[in-house]
């Protein structure tokens, strides 16, 4: 079958409702992980505030998954754990019957305050799944044999909505050539060679971290330190801030276009750069979209480039493309 879900735009992520046993909830698909989870009648009331819940209970689908559980960190800190079953999980109109569906029974604080969102979907390979005993299928996974073309598309606007679609790419939603590179799904990720960048339209190779990840999860570029510094030295009067944590500089600075490689293939993806700012940070200084990977060898590729492009993610045969929009 062929289904969109239209993610509701919050500054950090890109949210979509999702049916789960006939409840609805809000939740930020995230290519950069494979679990989905969801707020739950477990938690504290604290914790639930605005949130929707899942309830199990009121699902007459719901099947327990007695003995597992899960528990996940991401990369920024956050974090959540919980209990496991199985339920009928419905995007826009791809149905997974029998999905494993991870309840919260904690949740970190930012997850609390971030109240549009009511959970996750991730969106990359199982093998990086939280569930023990045994990892289990990402919804993706669970509908890919069913679905026409076996492909979700990520259309992520600013501050519009963008959205996602199961089992087809919609040839109408970009102009140009779409630009595919093979992905190497051995860390759970999509992940694709990228080894030059280029800066105001020059190209340069990248000495250091030769791989990275469309991660949807991610609402910032985070590139090899010594790429970060390469570009930085080019906007007047940035600074790497440590209370900020990353590289801010003067609002009114010029920000020159920022291009990363996008497989091996020598397509590099620009981002430009009136659109480089992520936010205002207070008396006229501004955060950098743009920022170093802290020495890691995985370059993270998020929504301040994605969102730019039309992407193309095909779980046939595991490649990742983009095209002009
Ligand atoms: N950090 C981080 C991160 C990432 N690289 N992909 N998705 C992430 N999160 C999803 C929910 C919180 C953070």
């Amino acid at each position: 079958g062929e289904v969109s879900a239209t993610p509701e735009p919050n500054e950090s992520e890109y949210l979509s409702p999702v049916s789960i046993g006939g409840q609805t909830l809000n939740l930020d698909f995230d290519t950069g992980s494979a679990d989905l989870w969801v707020f739950s009648t477990s938690l504290s009331s604290s914790s639930i505030g605005q949130h929707a819940a899942f309830d199990p209970s009121k699902s007459s689908t719901w099947e327990d998954y007695p003995g597992a559980s899960w528990q996940i960190m991401y990369g920024d800190g956050s974090g959540a754990s919980g209990t496991v079953g199985f339920d009928v999980v419905e995007v826009g109109g791809a149905t997974a019957s029998r999905q494993a569906v991870e309840i919260a029974t904690k949740v970190s604080s930012s997850f609390v305050s971030d109240v549009n969102n009511d959970g996750l979907l991730g969106l990359g390979f199982s093998k990086i799944n939280t569930i023990e005993p045994q990892p289990q299928k990402t919804f993706f996974e669970s509908v890919l044999p069913k679905l026409d073309q076996p492909v979700f598309t990520a259309d992520l606007e600013d501050d519009a909505a963008g959205t996602y679609e199961f089992g087809r790419v919609d040839t109408t939603k970009y102009t140009g050539m779409l630009h595919v590179t093979p992905v190497d799904s051995s860390n759970g990720f999509w992940e694709f060679a990228s080894t030059a960048y280029s800066i105001g339209g020059t190209t340069y190779q990248n000495s250091g971290a030769s791989t990275a990840i469309a991660d949807t999860g991610t609402s910032l570029l985070l590139v090899d330190d010594n790429v970060a510094q390469a570009f930085y030295a080019q906007v007047q009067g940035s600074q790497l801030s440590r209370t900020a944590g990353g590289y801010v500089y003067p609002c009114s600075a010029q920000v020159p276009d920022f291009g990363v490689q996008i497989g091996s293939s020598g397509f590099i993806a620009t981002i430009p750069g009136s659109d480089i700012t992520f936010a205002e940070v207070g008396q006229g200084t501004c955060f950098g979209g743009v920022q170093g990977n802290g020495g890691g060898g995985i370059q993270i590729f998020g929504d301040v480039l994605l969102k730019q492009y039309f992407a193309v993610f095909n779980g046939g045969n595991e490649s990742f493309g983009i095209a002009a929009k």
